[in-house]
């Protein structure tokens, strides 16, 4: 089956725009799975472009504080995966923005692969990260997300040997994801050095558009990514808002307001 091209489209449109695609991170049920489509909204009112919609875990070992914790809140709210292709269904009907569900193996794997992907696809989902699989050993994976015409998209790190990079850059579709620093996810003062090398060299492998995230929050950071790479990654900032405005009934409004803020939109 084709790929829906949406993730494809939206960096090009971004590129002709100037502007680097915003793409945002939200966990799925945080802080309750009927709160999550007005949230995705008020995301791409403020400015975000592509959706990275995040399937809680129990054991997310690669996130920092606020994403765990966010993950647990939407895990004791009861989200499952079967409510997060809900959601995903959801937010597509009342939005084009592209949607990458954002899985760890395991759950997406309890639940059915296969499965999993045909449910994906016909929600409207486009593509998928999976945090904890290994360009290395993706060859059947990558199959089966083509098969069902979804994009398969891969992290490359600073630690990431110039074989993997490699291999990122032959594996992934849709875009290739650039974490910029060591560690796990969480906002951070000021944007890791060497990204734009890391961003350059992955630029030589691949014509596919490159996203750098980890640890972006504030706007001077999306401006000075932006000047060398197609888009760029922020989670943890807006699940603190989620954290810190969870409770209250203008949750969205705040979650627009910062976006707007981190997006420079008027
Ligand atoms: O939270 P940060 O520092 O803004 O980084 C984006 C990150 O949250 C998001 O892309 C993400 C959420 N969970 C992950 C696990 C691995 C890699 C990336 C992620």
């Amino acid at each position: 089956m084709p790929s829906s091209e949406r993730i494809a489209r939206c960096f090009e449109a971004c590129k002709q725009a100037g502007r680097p695609a915003l793409v945002a991170y939200l966990t799925a049920g945080d802080p309750h799975p009927d709160r999550t489509v007005e949230l995705a909204l008020a995301l791409e009112r403020g400015g975000a472009d592509v959706l990275e919609l995040g399937v809680p875990f129990s054991d997310p070992i690669a996130d920092g504080p606020v994403i765990q914790h966010a993950s647990d809140r939407a895990l004791h709210a009861g989200t499952t995966v079967a409510r997060v292709l809900e959601i995903a269904k959801e937010i597509r009907a009342r939005s084009a923005m592209p949607i990458i569900l954002f899985s760890y193996m395991n759950p997406l794997l309890r639940y059915g692969f296969d499965r999993l992907c045909t449910e994906a696809r016909a929600a409207g989902v486009d593509g998928c990260l999976f945090t904890d699989l290994s360009v290395e050993e993706a060859d059947s994976t990558v199959a089966a997300m083509k098969k069902h015409g979804l994009d398969t998209v891969f992290l490359a790190a600073p630690t990431s040997t110039e074989r993997r990079l490699k291999l990122v850059a032959e594996y992934s579709t849709g875009f290739v994801y650039v974490v910029s620093r060591t560690g796990v996810t969480g906002e951070q003062a000021t944007v890791a050095g060497g990204v734009h090398e890391l961003v350059s060299q992955l630029k030589a492998l691949t014509p596919l558009p490159v996203a750098v995230g980890f640890g972006i929050s504030r706007r001077e950071h999306v401006e000075a990514i932006g000047g060398y790479a197609d888009g760029v990654v922020v989670g943890s900032a807006f699940m603190r808002v989620v954290e810190e405005h969870g409770a209250s009934a203008d949750l969205a409004a705040q979650l627009e307001s910062f976006t707007r803020g981190l997006s420079g939109r008027p």
